[in-house]
């Protein structure tokens, strides 16, 4: 029986409806995790680690789109990037960015599980199954998927075909985050906060090594109490910050000071777009070429970099009408191509061949 009181509205007042939302093994049921799936996930993960702990020697390269809104398009993209992966795989370990949840500064397209059909219609159901798809085909390529962990309740949904995560800037401070971290089964990467605070992130660090007992839900979707045993992948990452970039040797050098002596491992990634490219796609490449430069000259605690890549350069506005978009370009940040994108994978491989050559 409802308990609402029948004198004062209080409860509810400002939800305008509820749905009820498929479980987590009715959309594994859909689109499950065969056993190739699960041996390349369980592969990628451990090469991850690898890397992270520094027995690894390649840098684990994480590029792709900002945001996917057109699955067919991140396929294409996957195929392609595949390749280039394949090619460069002695030096660097490639993983396909593969976001479906977008934490906006104010509001937006928050991302394709929000709004699959690109309207405000927010179809979350199709969201999920479109992503869980476009998570089966992206790793049936060979490439593993890295993703962004957004809302609580989507793990249960697709963790088990991500190979490493992250936390978002906006994020990286809360609790609730924290606590998701601490449970959840892949390596998970703190960016720095928007200001360029490096301590939130490190906090969050330690915060996600930690066990928690928090609220989630179980594989049938029933709410319960999470019992976590804490994540000892967390790792940092460089975004840049409010009083921009924190790509360069000082900056890396002062993260890494700050990580030993808050007793973690020195070991980090560098974001080559957000506030590290103050935003403009076109200073990507600048940024990337800089920081395979420090690895190259020997700083083995950067252990990886991020671009934001697509098919085409640029980025463009979603408007009232979806299918006038253009084909292979960002609706979120501006993206460097994909062309530009194997070029700086090809000339880090040669770097970095140079630098362990002459090391
Ligand atoms: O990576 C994507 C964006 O930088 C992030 O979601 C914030 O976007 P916004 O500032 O356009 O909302
Ligand atoms: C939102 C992102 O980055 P940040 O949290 O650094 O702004 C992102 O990588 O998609």
């Amino acid at each position: 029986m409802d308990m609402k009181s029948t004198v004062h509205p209080l409860q509810d007042v400002n939800i305008v409806g509820t749905s009820p939302l498929i479980s987590p093994v009715q959309l594994k049921q859909e689109f499950p995790l065969t056993d190739a799936l699960a041996e390349h996930v369980w592969k990628s993960r451990n090469t991850v680690c690898s890397i992270l702990r520094g027995d690894d020697p390649r840098v684990m390269a994480i590029v792709g789109p900002c945001s996917i809104h057109d699955p067919a398009m991140a396929l294409e993209y996957a195929a392609q990037l595949k390749v280039v992966a394949d090619e460069v795989s002695d030096m660097l370990f490639v993983v396909m960015r593969v976001y479906f949840e977008k934490p906006r500064t104010t509001v937006g397209w928050k991302g394709l599980i929000n709004d699959p059909h690109l309207n405000d219609t927010f179809d979350i159901v199709e969201g999920l199954r479109r992503a869980r798809q476009t998570l089966c085909q992206v790793n049936s390529t060979g490439l593993p998927a890295a993703t962004e962990m957004l809302e609580p309740i989507t793990p249960q949904y697709i963790a088990d075909l991500i190979t490493v995560a992250s936390i978002g800037a906006r994020t990286t401070e809360s609790p609730t985050h924290r606590q998701m971290a601490s449970g959840l089964s892949m390596p998970v990467g703190f960016k720095n906060s928007t200001e360029g605070s490096l301590e939130v992130a490190i906090n969050a660090m330690k915060a996600a090594q930690a066990q928690h007992r928090f609220l989630g839900i179980d594989g049938n979707g029933q709410t319960c109490v999470m019992t976590t045993r804490g994540n000892q992948y967390g790792h940092l990452i460089l975004r840049g910050g409010r009083n921009g970039p924190n790509y360069h040797a000082e900056a890396v050098a002062e993260a890494s000071a700050m990580l030993k002596a808050a007793q973690l491992p020195p070991r980090l990634l560098v974001d080559c777009s957000h506030a590290n490219s103050s935003k403009d796609y076109r200073r990507q490449p600048q940024v990337w070429n800089d920081v395979i430069g420090q690895r190259a000259a020997g700083n083995s605690e950067i252990v990886g970099l991020m671009l934001e890549s697509n098919l085409c350069e640029g980025a463009q506005t979603l408007g009232p009408d979806p299918a006038s978009l253009q084909y292979g370009v960002s609706i979120t940040d501006g993206c460097i191509s994909l062309e530009t994108t194997a070029q700086l994978l090809r000339s880090a491989r040669q770097m970095l061949r140079s630098g362990r050559r002459s090391g």
